[in-house]
This record gives structure tokens, C-alpha cells and sequence, in this order.
């Protein structure tokens, strides 16, 4: 315990340090000024961008080129300077840039601390894609088909929607780029993508081998199942948030205004159900209203869009009657909440390693991207790996404590077991989960936090299907590497699986429920095809759309947040194409 007293000690005291340095705001160059001053209650624009998040940073950038006045309204900071730095982002959580929502509690996180899954969101310019671990990933295949089903609508299919991945990524990695796999890829887009090769990774590679997987330059539509280095959202050791690559060369366009601080608290709609404006809780707590001559776009995210329809009277009737919301249309807004559910998996590895520096700029670890499905002939995964090895046991205590939030007893146990020596950290997801969560309002007050609910392993299927994967994933113990290694499986020793013989079903089902987390990929709950159609437009109601994470219909097979750019992409075309930009 002495272990964890210190890490705890350390990673506050470098919280506290960032925070000074937030005081500074050292990078505001690089970001729009604050239109909060020159802007007055009654004003007008072309387009009202609700949330200068990951899809709204996109849209708006877009837009603003496209020669019509833009707003963004935007509830939290510009971008602190630490944020940027890729290594760095561990120290993110629970800043003054960090919603801080909590889950419902949740009985799949009884090893986490107070029992809840802590929901991390951004609340910067730049959003989610500011903190998050900026892993990318598009989907495959079956993921734009299943959409393009629920909606209707060819235009979702990946055939349609690759030209928009295109015009996003700017891949800079080498090996892409000298290999026929760049066909898969843009290389001119504003998010550049890289990968981290290292031969720490090489050992492993020969255990999927062995393991009968396939070992890829790249992952990608032609070759979706095997294993390969991943892919980051990191160049120059720099953050590639949507802030970053979009709002950033545009930060002196006259087109592109954003207010900073800044809630939006209501759509405001005429009596034909026409949205022509919002209103806004500004900075300095007044109340104004601003208006839209085209349309009013939410992009405020999974948790914060389906909170502001709600409030502004679009969603499920029983629910708003009772919080005494006149209703303006009636949509399931807030339910279809989905999210990967998430599994640690830690391997001892004989190898004793003396602790090395860690370098913020370098994500800390080189992390290996797998795709495994069960049966060989299907053509997308069923669960996904992303793991490396850590060498490292302050990293090991602040990646279990703080990114993931497991209680000190489960932390400390492991890294008895672990002490000195390397372990390979193992991220383990079920992709195509079947459970459905919800957000719900907590109160009318546009302040409070929403009530998040992801109903994790409610439906049965996923927990059955979860627990098979991972003893599926963990006969990597029986490899010729590993056992070279004298690399073991470590049992984090949950009371609730005592007296369950480990490796046993009944152990890893237990063991899956307990060691559950999330890497916070949360979509649905304004979904196409129920809440807006397939061109974003909510349903029943004019000149409003919502373009953001809270609009896939149906979670996909792989990290989301290169979906959520295809999406804001896909809102910025149908706009100039609608009105003629
Ligand atoms: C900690 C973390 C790690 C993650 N890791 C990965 C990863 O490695 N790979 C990956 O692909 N995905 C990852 N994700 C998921 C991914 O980042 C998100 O799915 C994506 O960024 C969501 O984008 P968005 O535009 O829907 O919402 P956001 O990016 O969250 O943007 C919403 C914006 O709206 C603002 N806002 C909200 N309400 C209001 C309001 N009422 N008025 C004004 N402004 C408002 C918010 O402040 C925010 O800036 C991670 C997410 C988190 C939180």
C-alpha cells in the first residue's frame, strides 16, 4: 500500500502542476480569441455550432471555409499546452477541462472506486478528442452496412463514406506508406496518424503467429482480422485533436467566431417547429439568446446532446411530462446508449526490467492492435486487443488507479504479484455488444449532470460472449514466446471469484464482470434512424440537425473517433450541398 500512497502523492502533485500551468494558458495563440465579449444576446449567424467538440471542431472548420458566419459555443477552455503533449494524457482525468460525469451504480464496478464507472468527456475546444488516448480506428465493412440498413440509405455504406475517411486522415507512417495498404488510407487529410514500431513487440507477434493470427502492416477494409502495430492520432509527439487540425488554421478566418465558457442551455424553436436559435448561459452567468439564419447543429456529444434535446422538448414524452417539459416532438433521445465493454487483462512477464524513464512526449507504451473473430470465415472481429508492454510499475499503478479507476486493493494486489518485472497490459473488448444503456435527465437544471446509464452485461449474450473471448485471448499463455518468457496469466484475486478454480468458465465469467471497464467509446443515444435520419435532421422538428458520436446508430468494430470524424465530414457535405454553399 505504501506503493499506492506514493503514485497517488506523484500524480497529484503533477495535476497540480499542469493546473498552475493551465492559469497561464500558455498555447492560447494557437486557438480563436474569445468572442465572448463582442458578442451581444439578439445577434444572428448562418450556422450555431452547439459544442466546439471532436465533430463540431470539424464542421465548423468546414463551414467557416465555405463563406457563411459561424458560432461555436462552446462550454469549456481553450486547449491547455499539456493537452498536446501526447504522453500526457494519463494526467487529463478529472481536470478543470473533464465533464467529471459518473455512471449510475453500476454492479460491474465493484472493484472500481465508489462503485461507479467514471465517465470522462471533454470540455475544451477540441472535446473528447483532447483527453482522449487517441488510438483511431474507422470500422469496417459490416459497421457503415448495418448503418446504412438502419437508416435507409446508401450513402452510409463504405463504399460512400470512404472518400470522407480520406479527406480526414493524413497517414505519416513509413510502412504505410511504401506498401500497398496506403490504398486504404488518406495521406492529405488534417489528422495525422502514426504508428509506433518496436521490437519489444516482436516476441508477441510470434505468439499470435503460433496462435494461427495473422501479423499485418495494417488493419484495414481488405484485411480487417489479424494483429499489427495501432494506429495514433500523434505526430511530432503532438496531439492531433480535431482542435488541433481543423480549428487551428482557421483560427483567424472572419467567418469562424467561439465563445468559450459558454452553455448552451436550450434550442428555441418557432410555432412550426422550426429551430431558430438557442439560448445561451454565458461566462459571466447571463442568460442571452442567439440566433440561427440556417440551422441550429448539436454536436455536444454522447451525454450533453441527448441532455439538451431533452430540455428543449425533444425526446420521450413520458419522460419529459414528467419533468414538466413541454413536448416538442416525440423521439427516443437518451435510450440506445452503447459502449464497448472493456476487460484488464495483466501477464506477468519473467523478465525483470529496471524501471525506465517515461517520456512524455512517446505514448508510454507501444501498443499492438488485434482483431480476433472466432470463426475464421467471418470477414470482422469479434473482440479486439490493444496491449503493450509496460516496464514501468508508476505507470502500471497510475493506468490502474487513475485511467481505469480499480480500487487500491486490486492495484496493490497486482502489483505485488508483479513487482519489478514487466507485464503485458491487455486491453480486451467485446466490439458488438447486444445491451442497451440510457441517459436520462437528472433535473431541468441544463447544469446538472445527466443521468448516464450503460447497463453493461444486461443482456446475457455479452457476458457469455465476453468471458469466451477472453479465456479465448488468454491461451496466448500456452505460446512458445511466453513460456521462454516464464510469462504467467496474473489473478487479480477478486473475492467475489474465491473458490472458483482459475481458467475454469464460471472463474473467467466472474473474472469478466469484475475486471470490466470502459475506454469510454459511448455512441447511440440520438440515433439514426430513430432520433435523426439519415441526413442528421431530427425528427420532427426543422433546421436542426445533430452530427456527432450520440448519432451512431449501432456501435462499431473498432476505436469510434474516426467514425464521429466521418460523421462531422458527412453533415459539412450535406449542408453546402442543401444550401448551395
Ligand atoms: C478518456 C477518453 C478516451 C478515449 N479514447 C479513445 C481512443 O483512444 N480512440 C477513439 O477512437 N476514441 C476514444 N474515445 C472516444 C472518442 O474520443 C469520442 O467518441 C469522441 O471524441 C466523441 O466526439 P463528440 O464530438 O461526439 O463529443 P466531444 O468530443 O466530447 O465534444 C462535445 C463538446 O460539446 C461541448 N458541450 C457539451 N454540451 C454543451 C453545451 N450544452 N453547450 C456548449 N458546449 C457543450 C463539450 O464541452 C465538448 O467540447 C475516448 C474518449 C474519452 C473521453
Amino acid at each position: 500500500m505504501e506503493a499506492i500512497s506514493q503514485a497517488v502523492a506523484s500524480f497529484t502533485k503533477a495535476q497540480n502542476i499542469l493546473n498552475m500551468l493551465t492559469y497561464l494558458n500558455l498555447a492560447a495563440y494557437l486557438w480563436p480569441q474569445p468572442a465572448n465579449m463582442n458578442i451581444k444576446g439578439g445577434e444572428s449567424f448562418d450556422f450555431l455550432i452547439v459544442g466546439g467538440g471532436t465533430a463540431g471542431c470539424i464542421v465548423a472548420s468546414n463551414l467557416a471555409q465555405m463563406n457563411v458566419s459561424v458560432l461555436v459555443i462552446e462550454a469549456g477552455c481553450q486547449p491547455t499546452i499539456d493537452t498536446e503533449i501526447a504522453g500526457l494524457f494519463p494526467l487529463s482525468k478529472n481536470r478543470n477541462f473533464d465533464w467529471n460525469f459518473t455512471t449510475v451504480e453500476d454492479s460491474t464496478k465493484k472493484y472500481h472506486r465508489g462503485g461507479v464507472t467514471e465517465v470522462e468527456q471533454g470540455k475544451v475546444l477540441g472535446g473528447s478528442s483532447i483527453l482522449n488516448y487517441m488510438i483511431y480506428g474507422t470500422g469496417n465493412c459490416k459497421d457503415y452496412k448495418d448503418w446504412a440498413n438502419i437508416t435507409n440509405d446508401s450513402s452510409w455504406t463504405y463504399d460512400s463514406i470512404f472518400p470522407l475517411i480520406k479527406r480526414t486522415e493524413k497517414v505519416i507512417d513509413r510502412r504505410i506508406l511504401q506498401s500497398s495498404d496506403v490504398a486504404y488510407h488518406g495521406t492529405q487529410g488534417k489528422i495525422a496518424l502514426k504508428k509506433y514500431h518496436s521490437s519489444t513487440n516482436d516476441g508477441f507477434y510470434e505468439s499470435y503467429k503460433e496462435m494461427g493470427y495473422k501479423v499485418l502492416n495494417d488493419i484495414n477494409v481488405n484485411n480487417p482480422l489479424g494483429f499489427t502495430p495501432a494506429y495514433f492520432t500523434i505526430s511530432d509527439s503532438i496531439r492531433q485533436s480535431t482542435a488541433y487540425g481543423f480549428i487551428r488554421p482557421e483560427k483567424d478566418n472572419p467567418n469562424l467566431k467561439v465563445m468559450y465558457r459558454s452553455l448552451v442551455t436550450k434550442v428555441l424553436f418557432d410555432d412550426n417547429k422550426r429551430a431558430i436559435g438557442v439560448e445561451v448561459l454565458t461566462k459571466d452567468r447571463k442568460t442571452i439568446t442567439l440566433y440561427a439564419n440556417k440551422e441550429v447543429i448539436v454536436t455536444a456529444g454522447p451525454f450533453k446532446s441527448p441532455q439538451l434535446l431533452m430540455l428543449s422538448g425533444i425526446g420521450p414524452q413520458e419522460h419529459l411530462e414528467s419533468n414538466e417539459i413541454e413536448v416538442i416532438s416525440n423521439v427516443p433521445v437518451g435510450q440506445n446508449l452503447q459502449d464497448h465493454p472493456t476487460n484488464i487483462i495483466i501477464h506477468k512477464l519473467g523478465v525483470v526490467q529496471p524501471v525506465s524513464p517515461r517520456d512524455p512526449h512517446q505514448f508510454p507504451v507501444n501498443v499492438m492492435d488485434g482483431r480476433v473473430a472466432i470463426n475464421k470465415c467471418q470477414n470482422y472481429a469479434d473482440y479486439q486487443v490493444l496491449s503493450g508492454v509496460m516496464t514501468n510499475s508508476t505507470l502500471f499503478l497510475e493506468i490502474c488507479l487513475f485511467t481505469f479507476t480499480f480500487t487500491n486493493e486490486v492495484c496493490a494486489r497486482i502489483l505485488e504479484q508483479t513487482a519489478n518485472h514487466q507485464v503485458h497490459f491487455i486491453t480486451h473488448r467485446l466490439l458488438y455488444p447486444e445491451s442497451r444503456g440510457e441517459v436520462r435527465l437528472n433535473s431541468t437544471n441544463p447544469e446538472d449532470s445527466p443521468v448516464i446509464d450503460p447497463k453493461y452485461y444486461t443482456n446475457e449474450n455479452d457476458l457469455e460472449r465476453h468471458a469466451e473471448y477472453i479465456e479465448h485471448y488468454n491461451k496466448i499463455v500456452d505460446t512458445s514466446y511466453y513460456k521462454r518468457l516464464n510469462a504467467s496469466f496474473v489473478d487479480p484475486k477478486l473475492e467475489s471469484c474465491d473458490g472458483l478454480e482459475v481458467g475454469s468458465k464460471a472463474y473467467w465469467k466472474c473474472y469478466t464482470i469484475g475486471m470490466s471497464t470502459t475506454l469510454h467509446d459511448y455512441v447511440g443515444t440520438c440515433a439514426m434512424g430513430s432520433v435523426v435520419d439519415s441526413k442528421l435532421r431530427v425528427n420532427g422538428v426543422k433546421n436542426l440537425r445533430v452530427a456527432d458520436s450520440s448519432v451512431i446508430p449501432k456501435i462499431i468494430g473498432s476505436s469510434v473517433q474516426g467514425a464521429v470524424m466521418v460523421i462531422a465530414q458527412k453533415v459539412s457535405d450535406l449542408l453546402q450541398k442543401e444550401y448551395g454553399l
